[in-house]
């Protein structure tokens, strides 16, 4: 089975989902009703998993009642899998039926013990639900003033760290600006590309964390750039050694035993010549099928020989949302940029892994090979 469907003509289909995440207490319910409140966000519909049988958030959320859908059945993460699809599904149906108002936008705030890749996951899973949403973006809370301890007692907090597009510097009323540099210094280490936005008592403009997806629904266009923010990694390589020797706390950090960032990398694959397809397609389903729950996210824009066109590709774990043909390149560099998330795997084994296949594919090619891009089947 294709487990990376044939590209798409365009992105724009389907109902932008938001993924509010964040530990325990750090403050998404805040931010969720800070949005809500905010013009322009009159048309979202809100899902809110509950930890627990009593949907304590339910009544902390002020918004219509018809746009709520509350998952009672436990954590998002592992054991609300058919309920989100469910609820994801029976809300389309429901705003088509004209049963509830009209969104155009859904905000999915997960509990504070969950993990975001499997949740990605689930958006994309499920072919109803990958045909009427796609996921915007995933949003994570920091506690401004316990963040770093939670990242050192948390391996769910630094991996929703970690796959964040945009990170939320929470409670900056409360703390003191050393500690804010100093989790801002961590959040940077652990996801360079995803700027930081400080918040206080939820006050925030939407437009920060909205529509950060590929696809600009603003002007209607594909935002590379924007989505994929490949310098970001390019920077933070070489800002490395910048900073040894500046900051004592910092090396205390990096002294610590255990740290469950120290599991995690976030880099930009680089490659400078265009990539046989079935090499590329091949190399993706062997990571992905021997690694997969390690590759925590995986996005980036690929040169396919024989295509003149890029192509986009989003994927977490072993599963990939359809690619993305775009209309054009983006600008003057050619080269396939592939950011990649990962838990325990090293920039080394990804690039020894495309090494390996791109090798193999230049054999076959002499001997008439197909070049057409056909997804990416198992
Ligand atoms: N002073 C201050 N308190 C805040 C701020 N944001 C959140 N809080 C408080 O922090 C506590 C937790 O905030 P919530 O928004 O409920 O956090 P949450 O992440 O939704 O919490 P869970 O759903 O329990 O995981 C509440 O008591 C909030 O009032 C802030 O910016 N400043």
């Amino acid at each position: 089975m294709s487990n990376i469907p044939a590209p798409t003509p365009s992105g724009d289909a389907g109902i932008p989902v938001t993924l509010l995440t964040g530990f325990l207490g750090s403050g998404k319910t805040t931010v969720l009703n800070g949005l809500l409140r905010s013009p322009g966000m009159a048309r979202t519909a809100v899902i809110i998993n509950e930890f627990g049988e009593i949907g304590l958030d339910h009544d902390l959320v002020e918004s219509a009642k018809d746009e709520m859908v509350l998952l009672k059945s436990g954590c998002l993460c592992c054991t609300v899998k058919g309920d989100l699809i469910e609820a994801l599904r029976r809300l389309f149906l429901q705003r088509v039926r004209g049963e509830v108002p009209e969104f155009d936008r859904v905000v999915i705030e997960t509990t504070g013990l969950a993990d975001p890749a499997p949740i990605i996951h689930t958006l994309m899973s499920d072919p109803v639900v990958a045909a009427r949403y796609r996921l915007d973006g995933v949003v994570t809370t920091v506690d401004s003033v316990l963040g770093l301890a939670t990242l050192d007692a948390h391996a769910e907090a630094v991996k929703q760290a970690a796959v964040a597009d945009r990170l939320l510097l929470t409670k900056g009323d409360l703390a003191a600006p050393e500690t804010l540099a100093l989790l801002e210094r961590r959040l940077a280490a652990l996801n360079p590309a995803a700027p930081r936005i400080k918040v206080a008592h939820g006050v925030l403009d939407p437009v920060a964390i909205l529509n950060v997806g590929l696809y600009d629904p603003a002007t209607k266009t594909i935002d590379v750039a924007g989505w994929l923010r490949e310098e970001a990694y390019l920077q933070h390589h070489h800002g490395d050694d910048h900073d040894h020797g500046h900051d004592h706390h910092h090396h205390q950090h990096h002294e610590d035993v255990n740290r469950h960032d120290d599991h995690i990398r976030a880099f930009c694959f680089v490659v400078d010549e265009p990539i046989e397809p079935l090499a590329f397609e091949s190399w993706l389903n062997v990571l992905t099928s021997f690694r997969g729950e390690n590759l925590l996210r995986i996005k980036g824009i690929v040169n396919l020989a024989g295509h003149e066109r890029p192509v986009a590709i989003h994927g977490v774990q072993h599963l990939f949302h359809p690619a993305v043909e775009l209309p054009a390149w983006p600008g003057d560099d050619r080269r396939s940029r592939i950011v990649f998330i990962t838990r325990d795997i090293d920039e080394a084994v990804v690039a020894q892994t495309f090494a390996a296949f791109a090798q193999g594919a230049k054999a076959a090619s002499g001997a008439g090979y197909d070049r057409r891009f056909t997804g990416l089947s198992a």
